[in-house]
C-alpha cells in the first residue's frame, strides 16, 4: 500500500501563502501528474511531498503513514531532478549506487539492484563512464535509475525531461510510461508539458494559484472540464473562448455575426457568457464574418489564426494543409454540440 493522501495541506512562505489547504488522494500504483501555470505551486507540492520543503500545516500521508515530519529519506520516497544531480567524479554504476552506499546496503545487493535499474532503462553498456560521456537524455535516465535502485514506494519527478530536445523528451517519455508499467509504483510528475500529462497520466491534477482546480483522468478534463480555466488549460492549441450572452432564449455571439442554437440550458437573464470552441471542432467555411490573419502548416494539421471585426481571434485548426492564405474572408464552422457554455463571472461550466 503506497498511495499518497494530502489533506488541507497549506504552505507558507513568512505571510505569503502559496498553497491553500490541498486535499487529494493517489491511489497506490497511479500516475498522477500536477499541472498549471507558472507559479502555480506544483513543484512546491511535490516538493512538501519529497519532504524537501516544510508543510505549513495540513497532513501528508505516504503509504498509510503520516509523514508529515518525516526526513525526506524517511518517506520511501526518491525524486527525479531536472537537472539530473548526478556526481561528475563517479561513474553511472558508483552515481547509481550513491544511495544506497549511504544507508550501509552491501555490496553484492547494490550490485543486483544496480544491474537491475540499468537492464530496465537499457544502461548495461554505459555502466563505467563518468557522466560527461553521456548525452542528456542518457544522463537523465542515470538519475531515474539511481532513483529506481533504492526501490521507493513513490517516485516523485520535477520536470524531468524539459532539459531535452524535442525527439529525446518523446524517447524519455516513453520510457517513463515503460517503467511505470514495469515497476507499478506510485508516480507523482510536474510538468509544463500538454502531451507529457495527457500520456502518462492515470489522473491530472490542475493547480491554479495554489488550489486544485480539477482532478480526472486526462480525457475526462478535456471533454469534461467544470470551468472555463481547465478548458483552456488542456487542449493543445487552448480552446478559444468568445464573449457571448443569452437573450430570449437564444445565444448571441457578436463574434459570429448573430446567434447560434446550442443544446446547453441557457440562463435567461442576459449574464455574460463564454463561448468555448476547441480549434479541432471547428472548420473554416466561405462567408465572410473572419479575416485569415495567419497560418502554419504542421504537415499533419494546419492552424488557420482568424480575426473578427470586433477585433477577437480564434485558431481554426484542419488536417492536412489549409486553403486559406493571409487576407483571406471566411465564415466559421461549428458544431454546436461541441460548444461548452462559460458563465464569464464565475468561469463555471453551464451544462
Ligand atoms: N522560498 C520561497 N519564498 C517565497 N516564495 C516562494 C518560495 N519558493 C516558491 N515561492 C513562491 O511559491 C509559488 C509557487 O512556486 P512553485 O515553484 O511551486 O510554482 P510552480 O508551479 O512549480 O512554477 P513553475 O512551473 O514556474 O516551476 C510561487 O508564487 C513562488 O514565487
Amino acid at each position: 500500500m503506497s498511495g499518497v493522501e494530502l489533506s488541507n495541506v497549506i504552505k507558507k512562505y513568512g505571510e505569503t501563502q502559496v498553497i491553500h489547504g490541498i486535499d487529494l488522494a493517489i491511489g497506490d500504483g497511479e500516475f498522477a501528474v500536477f499541472v498549471g501555470p507558472s507559479g502555480c505551486g506544483k513543484s512546491t507540492l511535490l516538493r512538501m511531498i519529497a519532504g524537501l520543503e516544510e508543510t505549513t500545516s495540513g497532513r501528508i500521508d505516504i503509504g498509510g503513514a503520516d509523514v508529515t515530519r518525516a526526513d525526506p529519506a524517511d518517506r520511501g520516497v526518491a525524486m527525479v531532478f531536472q537537472t539530473y544531480a548526478l556526481y561528475p567524479h563517479m561513474t553511472v554504476r558508483e552515481n547509481m549506487g550513491f544511495g544506497l552506499r549511504m544507508t550501509g546496503h552491501p555490496k553484492p545487493e547494490i550490485d543486483s539492484k544496480v544491474d537491475e535499474a540499468a537492464r530496465i532503462l537499457q544502461l548495461d553498456e554505459l555502466l563505467d563512464r563518468k557522466p560527461a560521456a553521456l548525452s542528456g537524455g542518457q544522463r537523465q535516465r542515470v538519475a531515474i535509475g539511481r532513483a529506481i535502485t533504492r526501490g521507493p514506494e513513490v517516485f516523485l519527478f520535477d520536470e524531468p525531461l524539459s532539459n531535452l530536445d524535442a525527439e529525446l523528451r518523446v524517447e524519455m517519455r516513453v520510457e517513463i510510461a515503460r517503467l511505470h508499467k514495469e515497476i507499478g509504483a506510485t508516480m507523482i510528475y510536474v510538468t509544463h508539458d500538454q502531451v507529457e500529462a495527457m500520456t502518462l497520466a492515470d489522473k491530472i491534477v490542475v493547480l491554479r494559484k495554489g488550489r486544485i482546480e480539477q482532478v480526472g483522468a486526462p480525457l475526462d478534463l478535456y471533454r469534461d472540464p467544470d470551468n472555463r480555466f481547465v478548458a483552456g488549460f488542456i487542449g493543445s492549441p487552448s480552446m478559444n473562448f468568445l464573449d457571448a450572452t443569452a437573450r430570449d432564449g437564444a445565444l448571441h455571439v457578436p463574434a459570429l455575426g448573430g446567434t447560434l442554437d446550442v443544446p446547453q440550458t441557457l440562463p435567461g437573464d442576459g449574464r455574460a457568457l463564454s463561448l468555448g470552441l476547441r480549434p479541432e471542432h471547428l472548420w473554416l467555411e466561405d462567408g465572410d464574418t473572419f479575416t485569415v490573419d495567419l497560418t502554419e502548416a504542421l504537415g499533419g494539421v494546419s492552424y488557420a489564426y482568424l480575426k473578427a471585426a470586433d477585433g477577437t481571434r480564434l485558431i481554426v485548426e484542419e488536417r492536412g494543409d489549409t486553403r486559406a492564405k493571409i487576407g483571406d474572408r471566411v465564415a466559421l464552422g461549428v458544431d454546436p454540440a461541441k460548444t461548452m457554455l462559460f458563465d464569464a463571472e464565475t468561469e463555471l461550466r453551464i451544462r
